[in-house]
């Protein structure tokens, strides 16, 4: 399997490009070109209203039909104060000039002196411009609710540096209430961090206790929902991940001619996916070379591509394929625990083995069903994890009670120098607790921690709201910590080794669901016995289960991103899309 990466950059790597054009070029003719570009894709994505709701007021609906008859679209455009606004007036003169309805929206006061204009520099001269073109601009108190073909949030791009208030916010909200057949950000969703990926809220940012999640969930989000994001320059690292991912829609890069460096070891995140291969194929040679590093306990090296040592000879024994040891269960929660040691399966691991709490030991069950497929595993004391088993999976199900923190330690102690293991779920939870010595005794091992937001913050011993301040820097801390690969769950999930952050592309919001985590876990030990470099196996691990989500919404013609807010999906869904 192939990575196909790209750059992220945050709002100072953008600068400098910007600095790079400057040097070179008039600074109004990049604006031209990022209004020209927005041009473009608003001509080709939104070519007049399709989608506008009978619900409307009777006077506005006369003029959208006035305009439909003329092949006319009308386009509503909200202006900050900085050269966000100066792209959306450009773009207002544009529309204008090729004959389209279009009033612009100024979300600040009007200067004092009526005889200095609201926009200074280049933002001035596209107001000029969009004057000079006949394009009303009026204040956003006169906005009224009327059917709009597309709204275009020129608010506030790169240059925001803190919560939108007042008349700002007002618009961000008429933005998302508004009967729009589309809204187009200019260059970030306006209340969107483009470093970070967290949006604004209408409570205080800071609430939040370590662990708690729900302290800060259902706040309102103080940005803009966008279907599309025209971003300039370079892509960004907020549009990919936490907020972000559901607050860009669609994300489409104009570079507007600036070249940014292509050096992936310069930019401080990238954002991935994976270009699938179905079949493996590998000769006498790969197939020895597999066997030895099975032999030695030695992980391949990783690469910018990462291929599977899976073969289809037709000649392979399950053993060849890796054993995965699950170790949850706890009483009352065995479903985590199945759940991740039948995904260890269903992406290709020979064997999967069991041990959970002894109530569950006579038969293992899920859902009714007996796990046929799942071995027991009847004492871990018994074994030699490191010979045994090509991966551990500790944590699904396992239980914040004694006897979860027995097993924890059991294995931790017992860890032996490239025991692959991941830890997850409650498992996070004893690492968390324990002294340090668990934590040094993953550098040893070739582990991967798949934390979502509460238990980064118990790993880190801060609060769920300063993990959401700046999740790009925290997976990274966390991988750094803990000496081992860091996954952080959530939209748009983060993978660090500890010096680069990956974002992953795959996914929808279906993923949102109990059992999901579980699945991930095994999915990852899977491939981490199957010889998987621990990164790759983070990587194409999480890649892999956001596909599945996203192929299962496709079957069910359900999309990724549901306004309705229906989920549907069940975590065991998600077997039959490896
Ligand atoms: N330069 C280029 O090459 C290109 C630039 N381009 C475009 O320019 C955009 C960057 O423009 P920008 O620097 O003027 O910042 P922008 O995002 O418009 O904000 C304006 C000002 O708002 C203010 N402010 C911030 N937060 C606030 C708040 N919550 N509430 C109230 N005010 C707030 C803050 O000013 P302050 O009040 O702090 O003095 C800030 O400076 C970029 O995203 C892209 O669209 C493209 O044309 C491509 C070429
Ligand atoms: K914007």
């Amino acid at each position: 399997m192939q990575r196909v990466e790209t750059p992220l950059y945050d709002a100072a790597q953008i600068r400098q490009g910007e600095t790079q054009l400057f040097a070179h070029h008039d600074s109004f003719a990049i604006m031209q070109r990022a209004a020209e570009a927005l041009l473009t894709v608003i001509n080709e994505c939104f070519p007049l209203a399709k989608h506008l709701t009978d619900n409307v007021d009777e006077n506005a609906a006369e003029n959208i039909t006035e305009n439909r008859a003329e092949n006319r679209g009308t386009y509503r455009v909200v202006l900050g104060c900085g050269n966000n606004a100066g792209d959306g007036l450009v773009l207002a003169a544009r529309l204008k000039q090729q004959g389209q309805a279009v009033i612009c929206y100024t979300v600040f006061d009007q200067p004092r002196s009526q005889s200095l204009p609201p926009f200074t520099g280049d933002a001035a001269q596209a107001y000029q411009m969009a004057q000079d073109s006949g394009v009303p601009i009026v204040p956003v108190a006169k906005w009224q609710s009327q059917p709009t073909d597309v709204i275009i949030d020129a608010i506030f791009g790169i240059g925001l540096d803190r919560p939108p208030t007042g008349d700002a916010q007002w618009a961000i909200r008429a933005i998302n209430q508004a009967n729009a057949a589309a809204v187009v950000a200019v260059d970030v969703p306006s209340g969107l961090r483009c470093d970070t990926g967290q949006a604004y809220t209408d409570v205080a940012d800071e609430a939040g206790d370590i662990d708690s999640i729900d302290s800060i969930e259902g706040a309102d989000l103080n940005a803009v929902q966008a279907d599309m994001t025209v971003t300039f320059i370079g892509d960004k690292i907020g549009l990919h991940t936490a907020d972000g991912k559901g607050l860009s829609g669609q994300v489409v890069v104009a570079t507007l001619g600036a070249v940014l460096p292509a050096n992936l070891a310069e930019a401080t995140v990238v954002r991935y996916h994976c270009v699938y291969h179905r079949v493996y194929h590998c000769g006498a040679d790969e197939r020895r070379r597999q066997q030895q590093l099975n032999q030695s306990g030695q992980s391949r090296q990783s690469g910018q591509s990462g291929q599977s040592r899976r073969f289809s000879s037709g000649n392979q024994h399950k053993g060849d394929f890796g054993h995965v040891l699950t170790i949850g269960g706890g009483q009352g929660m065995f479903g985590g625990a199945a759940l991740a040691a039948v995904s260890a399966l269903k992406v290709g691991a020979g064997k999967s083995s069991l041990y959970a709490h002894p109530d569950y030991q006579s038969q293992f069950h899920l859902d009714g069903t007996p796990l046929y497929e799942v071995m027991r595993c009847h004492d871990l004391h018994a074994i030699d994890a490191s010979i045994c088993f090509n991966a551990i999976c500790l944590g699904p199900g396992l239980g914040r009670d004694d006897w979860g923190w027995a097993q924890f330690k059991t294995v931790t102690e017992r860890l032996t120098t490239n025991q692959r293991l991941l830890i997850d779920a409650d498992g996070l939870y004893h690492l968390a607790n324990s002294d340090n010595h668990s934590a040094n005794r993953l550098e040893n091992a070739i582990a991967v921690i798949t934390p979502h937001e509460g238990e980064a913050a118990r790993l880190l011993q801060i609060t769920v709201a300063a993990v959401r301040q700046d999740k790009p820097a925290i997976v990274k801390q966390l991988a750094q910590t803990y000496r081992c690969i860091a996954v952080l769950k959530g939209a748009g999930t983060l993978i660090s080794d500890g010096n680069s952050v990956w974002i992953n592309e795959s996914g929808n919001v279906n993923l949102a669901t109990a059992g999901t985590g579980d699945v991930l876990a095994g999915v990852i030990s899977g491939l981490l016995a199957q010889g998987y470099t621990p990164l790759d196996a983070a990587l194409q691990g999480v890649y892999r289960h956001g596909l599945a989500a996203d192929d299962y919404c496709a079957e069910k013609k359900r999309h990724s991103v549901n306004k309705a807010g229906g989920k549907t999906l069940r975590a065991s869904d998600l077997w039959s899309y490896f």
